[in-house]
């Protein structure tokens, strides 16, 4: 069934909602745990308690009283504040130890303060004043990090402020002729979209976070949505960047390709607030799409839909969307939430269009031949479109689960396509074999959602009773897999980025010398070290 796009069926016009930590999404639509995911996980195993966040107790507020002084006479006293639940709101990210520190009543992240500029000179301002106080500044966007990027190191620091971009939310400018768009910082992903298509383009960038992220924190961690195969990851949408330090302004992207010397760009993006705060992007754009289909197709085992995969990546056509799920993850059917558990056997791919009527369907009959060559057979519609709707919803399935006293977290890489089956391999048993000693044995999943001529991002996805400790069970197995991932030569992330919890397997990625290199540069930017302490480097 092809669809024609309309705003009713169209998943990506979501309104921008206030998600309340520690829970997921729009509060005002909270998941149940569904039957058959109940079911599954043999849910009611725990009654794992959460702290009222009204109740968890915070530190007093550590800001100095100057600095404090100085940010109310910059931003206003309506932009400053050390209210409770803005606190808690602004505390850590959204990582499932993070979700289960809060859910323990544990508020020592907190930020002392939370402000909220208004233009990209405030940013300065705050800069200046919060390195002339020794102030830790903490860049805050959609407050969706899952790797410690929103939990700065305290020691050494008069205090933390958490520096909120809601307010940086307008689209600035659209060049029609180059196809590009002018974006503040703090515009969320869904606010984008929607100004964008009153304009007829899209950004096309729908991470599986799309209802909280933004596009300071797309650029600061190098996001990849999940139509990356026909839009590009978010580095590579982005033409022009606007850097505030605390020694003055940046601005990187003069054309969209030049020689004149390395490209800035790719210094600041990905450099996750240790440099200093983005204020304003300009990225490419497309023309929204008129036509869209889904669909799912089955191949006997994981190595066929990879080769499948990679021979699209390699020789093309591609498809807006590609993922391929392995055995287990397709037995749970994890497409379709409602329909957990329902084994469809084999490993599903799904394959997204989206375009120009008669450029979607030219495309769809070459991948469809593609497929068909690679050994596919075709599911129709009905999976692809399952998981077209329900992608943004998959999330909210883990507060039901973590009540339940389940334990689900994920984790991701990537690496060269020779490699692939070793990392998978290596990872899972580094999981399973960590989990189990604990006497938990887990589930592991995992699929490819992001493909490269010589390469493909591995998403892991793992669910297991919660022991008495869940955060300290958790922590030994992710340490169990970053060391698995990178003796296994492959990089400890593709999308989610580096923050605290994966800055020791990045040293070692990275080596040395390249980390000294970074370190100069942020002490050119920020020679304070103020800067989001203690993530990245
Ligand atoms: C349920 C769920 C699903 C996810 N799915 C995906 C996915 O599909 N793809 C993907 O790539 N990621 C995914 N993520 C991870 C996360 O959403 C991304 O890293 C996203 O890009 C973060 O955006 P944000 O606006 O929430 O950033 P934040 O969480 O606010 O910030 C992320 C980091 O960047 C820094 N930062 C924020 N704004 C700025 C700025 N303006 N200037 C400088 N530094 C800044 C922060 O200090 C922090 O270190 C997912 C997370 C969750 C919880």
């Amino acid at each position: 069934m092809a669809d024609e796009t309309t705003e009713h069926d169209d998943e990506t016009a979501l309104p921008v909602v206030r998600m309340r930590r520690p829970r997921w999404g729009d509060p005002g639509s909270p998941a149940e745990l569904p039957a058959a995911a109940a079911a599954l996980v043999g849910a009611g195993v725990g009654d794992a308690g959460v702290a009222d966040p009204d109740e968890v107790a915070l530190p007093a507020p550590a800001v100095p009283d100057a600095a404090r002084a100085a940010l109310t006479d910059l931003l206003g006293s309506g932009h400053v504040t050390d209210d409770h639940r803005e606190r808690i709101d602004h505390t850590r990210g959204y990582s499932t130890p993070d979700i289960l520190a809060l859910r323990r009543g544990d508020g020592s992240d907190a930020p002392d303060l939370v402000v909220t500029p208004g233009s990209h000179d405030d940013v300065l301002g705050i800069l200046t004043i919060c390195a002339e106080h020794r102030v830790a500044v903490v860049p805050f966007t959609g407050g969706t990090s899952v790797v410690g990027g929103l939990a700065p190191q305290r020691d050494g620091f008069a205090g933390v402020v958490s520096v909120d971009m809601g307010r940086l939310d307008r689209l600035v400018a659209v060049d029609e002729i180059s196809r590009t768009a002018t974006l503040q910082a703090g515009l969320r992903g869904v606010r984008a979209e929607e100004l964008l298509r009153a304009k007829g383009y899209t950004l096309g960038h729908f991470p599986q976070s799309y209802e909280g992220a933004g596009i300071g924190g797309y650029a600061a961690t190098r996001s990849a949505g999940q139509s990356s195969a026909g839009y590009g990851r978010f580095d590579e949408m982005v033409e022009h960047i606007v850097l505030a330090t605390p020694r003055g302004t940046v601005e990187v992207g003069t054309a969209p390709r030049s020689a004149a010397g390395p490209d800035l760009r790719q210094l600041l993006l990905g450099s996750e607030g240790v440099f200093g705060i983005i204020t304003e992007v300009t990225v490419r754009i497309r023309p929204a799409p008129t036509h869209r289909i889904f669909e799912g197709w089955r191949f006997d085992d994981f190595d066929s839909g990879a080769a499948a995969l990679r021979s699209l990546a390699q020789d093309g056509p591609m498809p807006t969307v590609i993922r391929l799920s392995d055995e287990v993850e397709t037995s749970i059917n994890l497409a379709d939430p409602g329909e957990l558990g329902v084994d469809a056997g084999g490993c599903l791919v799904i394959v997204g269009y989206e375009g120009r009527d008669d450029e979607v369907e030219r495309r769809r009959a070459a991948v469809t031949d593609a497929l068909h060559a690679a050994g596919g057979v075709s599911a129709g519609t009905e999976p692809g479109e399952a998981w077209r709707t329900g992608r943004f919803r998959a999330p909210y399935l883990r507060d039901p689960l973590l009540d339940a006293g389940v334990l689900v977290e994920t984790l991701e890489t990537v690496t060269f396509w020779s490699r692939l089956d070793d990392v998978k391999a290596a990872v899972t048993a580094a999981l399973t074999d960590t989990l189990a000693e604990q006497g938990t044995p887990p589930l592991v999943m995992c699929h490819i959602s992001h493909v490269y001529a010589s390469g493909a991002s591995l998403y892991f996805t793992v669910v297991c009773p919660q022991a008495d400790d869940p955060i300290a069970q958790w922590s030994a197995a992710k340490s169990a897999a970053n060391a698995a991932i990178r003796r296994a030569g492959a990089s400890i992330t593709h999308h989610h980025g580096v923050g605290r919890d994966h800055r020791d397997g990045y040293h070692d990625e990275i080596g040395d010398l390249a980390l000294d290199a970074l370190r100069a540069v942020k002490n050119t930017f920020d020679p304070d070290g103020v800067c989001n302490p203690g993530v990245l480097i």
